[in-house]
C-alpha cells in the first residue's frame, strides 16, 4: 500500500500513509493505491508511478526501475506559461544534468498519440468515423536531439493581437500555418450546426483568454472583495431592461378580436387612453404592436378610424419617408387602407420600440410610469438643462435629415415623440400628416420652418413642465430665463421668433445680418452643445461596448459548456465503441472522453473535506476559461472511485474536447 501524489519524480514517495480525505477534491487529494498519470518534460511519457498488480510482476518492476529518476534526473519543470507551448525551449535552471541538456522540450504529439496517458490509450479502442487529423503539432525528438524550429512542422503561432485573420508562418518554415482567426467559422460545417462552436475545425490555444481584461472605462475602484459574480455580467438594471422589453414584444392576447391586417397578425392596442384627441390628425388614432408574417418581426401599426383615401398619390408620399434613416425618427415602413375594422381605416407601419412612452407621458402625466431605469419620477420636478439639450439636439439631428430629403416632420409635439431608453426621443408622427393633409397648399419651406416653432414651443413646454405653456408665451420664457442659462433662452427665442425676424444665431440673437431660419443655420448655432451631447454618447457606446465585452466572455463559455455537453456521457454511443470490456458506458469510460468526464466532475462536482457540495461559480468560470484558453496549467483529476488520479493540461484537455467534437461531428455528417 503507498501513497503518492505529485506528478513528479521529486514528489513519489512511498508508504507514506496519510489521512484520506472525503469527496474528489482534487487538488489536494491523497488516495490509497493511487496510480498517476502525468507527463515529464523530458521523457514524453506518462509517470506511472505506482500500480500495485504491476508492482508484483518482476519484469515490470525492472522496468519502473529503468524509468525510476535517481539523484541525477533533473528537476522536473513545467513548461513556462509564458512560452505557452511555443518551440522555444523554456531557460534551463542549473540543476539539469548534463544528461538531459540535450533533451526535447516535451510538447505533447497529436491527440491520438499512444504517448499519452497510457492506460487510457491501452483501454481506447478506434471509434467506428475516422478520427481527425491535427495539424499543428511538432513531432518528437526524444533521441536526445532538440527539436529545430527551422525544420519542424508548422505549429500554431498565433498573435491574438492580430485582428486580419491572416495566415501565420514560422520564419524559415516551409509550411504554412492553419487559419488562425479564433472567429473563423468551418464553412463545409454549416449543415451539421458546427459553425456555431468556435474553433470547431482546428485545434489552437488562445494565450491569457483565461483571463478577464475588460476593455473600456472602469466603473469603479472597487476592491476585490467588494466585486461580485455580477461583475462578470451584464449590469442587472440593463439585463431586467432588455427581457422586460423582449418579454413585453412577445406579449400577445389570446382571446383577441383585432383582425389580421394584410401580413401583420396577433394585434395587441398599445392605446391604454380612452380619451381620443382628434385634433392633430383629424381622426381618431390608435395604435396597435403586430407580427409580420413575411419575416416576423413585430412592428407598430397606427391606424387612423375612417380615413378615406380620395387620392392614390397621397398615400404614395409614404415611399419618400422609407428612405429617411435616422436614429432620432421612427422608421416608417408602410402605409395602406383597410376595411378589416368594418370602416375605412389608413394604417400606417412603423418599427416597433418596446416599453417606449410618449414624451406627454414622462412629462406631463402627474404619476408617470417607471419604464426606464432611472427615469423620473415627480412630473414637476425640474428639468436638467442637459437633458433638454440633448432633445433639442436629437430632434435637430432628425429634422436635418427629414428636410435634406426634400420633407417636413409636421407634428413636433409631445404625445407623438417616443422615449424608447433613458433619454433617447424619437419623432413617432412622421409621414402621417403628408397622407391626411395631401392637398393642404403649404410650400415645404414652409412647413419646413415651421417644424423649428414646434420644437421651441415643445423645449418650451417641457422646460416650463405645462402642456400649454406656448399659450402664455411671455411668462413662460420668463420662467426659462430664471432656470435655465441665457443660452438655452437666447436659443428658444431664435426657435420661435416669426421667420422674417430671426435673429442671426439661435444662440447670439444679437448678431447682424440674420440669416435664413433652416435647420443649418440652427445646428450652426448649437455647435457646443451638439459636441457635448456627441461626447455623452460616446460615453456610453463605450460602457456598452465593455458590458458587450464581457457578454462574449459568457457567450464563449456558454458554447464550450454546450461542446462539453455534447461530448459527456452519450449512452447511445457505448455500441460505437468496439473492444470495450462491457458495452456499459464504454464511450464515456475509454480516450479522452474518460478525462473528460472527470474533468467535469472536477469542475462542477466539487466536494469540501467534508464532503459538502462547493458551488463556486468563480471556480467554475476559472476553468472553463483556461480550458478554451488551453493553458499549460496541470490538474490532477480524480476517478469516481478515488483509485486514480490524472495529471493533465488543459491544453491536453482542450485537444481532447475539439478532438471528440470532431469525431461527433463526423459521425453526424455519416448518419446523413
Ligand atoms: N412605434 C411605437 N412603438 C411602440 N410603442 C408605441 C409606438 N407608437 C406608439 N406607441 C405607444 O402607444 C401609445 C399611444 O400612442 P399615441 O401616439 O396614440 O399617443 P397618445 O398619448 O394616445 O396620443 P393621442 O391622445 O394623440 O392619441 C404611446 O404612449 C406608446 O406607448
Amino acid at each position: 500500500m503507498a501513497t503518492t501524489y505529485g506528478n513528479s519524480p521529486g514528489d513519489s514517495r512511498r508508504g507514506v500513509s496519510s489521512p484520506r480525505p472525503k469527496g474528489r477534491e482534487a487538488k489536494n487529494t491523497f488516495c490509497r493505491n493511487v496510480t498517476i498519470y502525468g507527463h515529464c518534460r523530458y521523457e514524453n511519457t506518462c509517470l506511472y508511478v505506482h500500480d500495485p498488480a504491476k508492482l508484483n510482476n518482476p519484469q515490470m518492476q525492472n522496468e519502473n526501475i529503468k524509468k525510476r529518476f535517481n539523484v541525477d534526473s533533473p528537476s522536473f519543470t513545467p513548461l513556462q506559461p509564458a512560452t505557452n507551448g511555443a518551440l522555444t525551449p523554456a531557460p534551463r535552471s542549473a540543476a539539469i544534468s548534463p544528461k538531459a541538456a540535450n533533451a526535447a522540450v516535451f510538447t505533447p504529439k497529436s491527440q491520438r498519440s499512444n504517448t499519452n496517458t497510457p492506460s487510457l490509450h491501452t483501454k481506447e479502442p478506434s471509434v467506428e468515423w475516422a478520427p481527425q487529423d491535427f495539424p499543428e503539432f511538432v513531432p518528437q525528438s526524444f533521441d536526445g536531439q532538440m527539436v529545430d524550429t527551422s525544420t519542424a512542422a508548422p505549429v500554431l503561432s498565433y498573435d491574438p493581437f492580430n485582428t486580419s485573420g491572416a495566415i501565420q508562418t514560422l520564419p524559415g518554415s516551409s509550411h504554412q500555418a492553419a487559419t488562425l482567426n479564433p472567429y473563423v467559422q468551418d464553412p463545409t460545417a454549416a449543415l451539421t450546426g458546427a459553425t456555431f462552436y468556435q474553433n470547431a475545425n482546428t485545434f489552437q490555444t488562445s494565450p491569457s483568454y483565461h483571463l478577464y481584461w475588460p476593455i473600456g472605462p472602469q466603473p469603479s475602484n472597487l476592491l476585490a472583495y467588494q466585486r461580485t459574480a455580477h461583475d462578470f455580467f451584464i449590469p442587472e438594471s440593463l439585463r431586467e431592461d432588455l427581457q422586460r422589453k423582449s418579454e413585453v414584444t412577445r406579449q400577445i392576447l389570446p382571446n383577441s378580436s383585432l383582425p389580421p391586417l394584410e401580413q401583420y397578425h396577433s394585434l395587441v392596442c398599445l392605446d391604454t387612453t380612452q380619451q381620443k384627441n382628434m385634433s392633430l390628425f383629424g381622426y381618431q388614432s390608435w395604435v396597435y404592436k403586430a407580427v409580420s408574417s413575411k419575416d416576423g418581426h413585430t412592428y407598430a401599426l397606427r391606424r387612423l378610424e375612417g380615413f378615406r383615401l380620395t387620392n392614390e398619390n397621397a398615400i404614395r408620399t409614404v415611399q419618400h419617408w422609407k428612405r429617411v434613416y435616422n436614429g432620432s425618427v421612427v422608421t416608417i415602413h408602410d402605409a395602406f387602407t383597410t376595411r378589416a375594422f368594418g370602416d375605412s381605416s389608413l394604417i400606417i407601419v412603423t418599427d416597433y420600440h418596446p416599453c417606449s412612452k410618449s414624451l406627454a407621458e414622462e412629462h406631463f402625466k402627474s404619476t408617470p410610469i417607471t419604464r426606464f431605469h432611472g427615469s423620473r419620477q415627480a412630473a414637476s420636478s425640474h428639468i436638467p438643462e442637459q437633458v433638454l439639450w440633448g432633445y433639442i439636439v436629437q430632434i435637430a439631428s432628425a429634422l436635418k435629415t427629414i428636410h435634406s430629403t426634400g420633407l417636413a416632420a409636421r407634428l413636433i409635439t409631445p404625445s407623438k415623440i417616443l422615449i424608447t431608453s433613458k433619454n433617447r426621443i424619437r419623432l413617432n408622427a412622421c409621414a402621417i400628416l403628408d397622407v391626411v393633409h395631401y392637398d393642404a397648399a403649404r410650400s415645404v419651406t414652409e412647413l419646413q420652418t415651421d417644424d423649428l416653432t414646434q420644437l421651441g414651443r415643445l423645449i418650451l413646454c417641457i422646460a416650463n413642465n405645462n402642456p400649454n405653456a406656448h399659450l402664455s408665451m411671455q411668462k413662460s420664457l420668463d420662467h426659462i430665463a430664471r432656470s435655465y442659462t441665457a443660452r438655452l433662452k437666447d436659443c428658444m427665442h431664435w426657435l420661435l421668433a416669426p421667420s422674417p425676424n430671426t435673429p442671426g444665431s439661435p444662440t447670439s440673437p444679437t448678431t447682424p445680418a440674420p440669416i435664413s431660419k433652416d435647420i443649418d443655420a440652427f445646428l450652426g448655432g448649437i455647435t457646443d452643445q451638439l459636441a457635448t451631447v456627441l461626447d455623452n454618447t460616446l460615453h456610453a457606446e463605450d460602457t456598452l461596448l465593455s458590458t458587450l465585452a464581457r457578454e462574449l466572455e459568457s457567450s464563449r463559455l456558454v458554447r464550450l459548456l454546450v461542446k462539453l455537453n455534447f461530448i459527456n456521457e452519450r449512452p447511445e454511443l457505448d455500441a460505437s465503441v468496439p473492444n470495450a470490456a462491457s458495452g456499459a458506458n464504454a464511450w464515456s469510460e475509454t480516450g479522452e472522453r474518460y478525462y473528460l468526464k472527470l474533468f467535469r466532475d472536477y469542475v462542477f462536482h466539487q466536494v469540501d473535506a467534508q464532503g459538502h457540495p462547493v458551488v463556486d461559480l468563480a471556480h467554475v468560470l476559472a476553468c472553463l476559461n483556461k480550458l478554451d484558453a488551453g493553458s499549460e496549467e496541470r490538474i490532477s483529476l480524480v476517478s469516481r472511485d478515488e483509485q486514480n488520479v490524472f495529471v493533465v493540461s488543459y491544453r491536453e484537455l482542450k485537444r481532447g474536447v475539439e478532438g471528440t467534437f470532431q469525431d461527433l461531428i463526423k459521425a453526424g455528417r455519416a448518419g446523413r
